[in-house]
């Protein structure tokens, strides 16, 4: 039987204006996190570039043909590692996007996930942004597999859409990742509370990668996450720069949902009933 054990390490990086330096650090991060014994590690999300609509455009690339994802193959081969590469802009048929890639320790493409719901909100006082201003939702799932451990893939504003997560429950994933940049207005309310729902609805690991706070545009929370499928916080960062390290035990998969058996529990004949459109 393969391991239901997993070594995983969240790079919380600095992201600047420099595309070539966000790229030569990521690479020497995720090195560290991978001498450290990480088996499968995770970036943020937009971790080549700022995050905003100004610039999705200006950075954007194709992938995988792209100078991001020639960094993200060559690193996870050098490393032998699973690489979730965070997100980049990307640009296919003259639509843009918000991608998230995944390597294997080969340096192959495995998966690849287009951020489904547009973080478009309006708070005033506090934050408005509105990413369907340029990008494209993505209309489709991401899973791979590390051993035989299901995994799916989700990008920051898709965490709050239950809807997803269920569905890549329903697949039979264990552990979602979704890189991610909340703000200072959302991120102290309902970054990790979120994280937490999302783990116990599904009694799968939930994973979120952001980028570091910086000082000016787009501040982002930070405070990247490991939380189990009891709905526990394993591990959270600060706001800084850091990488943080977990043993995920997929056991604990399989205890909370004997345990708690509500995956056997859903009364899907009466939600079925009702029209799911707010
Ligand atoms: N940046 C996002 O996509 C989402 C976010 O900040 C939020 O949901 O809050």
């Amino acid at each position: 039987m393969t391991s239901r054990i997993l070594q995983v390490a969240l790079v919380q990086l600095r992201v600047g204006i420099d595309r070539a330096k966000n790229l030569e650090n990521a690479a020497k991060l995720v090195k560290e996190a991978a001498n450290q014994g990480a088996k499968l590690i995770a970036l943020p999300e937009c971790f080549n570039s700022p995050y905003g609509t100004k610039f999705f455009g200006q950075y954007a690339e194709a992938i995988p043909n792209g100078p991001s994802c020639d960094m993200l193959s060559k690193t996870a081969k050098e490393n032998q590692i699973y690489l979730v590469g965070g997100t980049i802009p990307e640009l296919d048929s003259k639509k843009y996007y918000n991608t998230c890639t995944v390597w294997n320790p080969e340096g192959n493409l495995i998966a690849k996930f287009r951020k489904m719901h547009l973080f478009d909100i309006d708070i005033p006082g506090g934050i408005t942004f509105k990413e369907s201003d340029i990008l494209h939702g993505g209309n489709e799932l991401a899973t791979f597999k590390v051993n035989d451990i299901l995994i799916g893939i989700g990008v920051c504003y898709d965490l709050r859409f239950e809807e997803l997560a269920k569905l890549y429950r329903l697949k039979g994933c264990e552990l979602l990742i979704y890189p991610g940049a909340f703000n200072m207005t959302t991120g102290p309310m309902h970054w990790e509370v979120l994280q937490r729902g999302r783990a116990l609805d599904n009694q799968v690991f939930v994973m979120s990668i952001s980028p570091a706070r910086n000082e000016q545009g787009y501040i982002a929370w930070g405070h990247s996450q490991i939380t189990d499928p009891w709905g526990k916080v394993l591990k959270q960062a600060e706001h800084g720069e850091e990488i943080i390290q977990g043993t995920l035990d997929f056991s604990e998969c399989d205890k909370v949902r004997a345990q708690i058996p509500i995956g056997k529990q859903r009364r899907t004949d009466v939600y079925n009933t009702v029209n799911v459109n707010m």
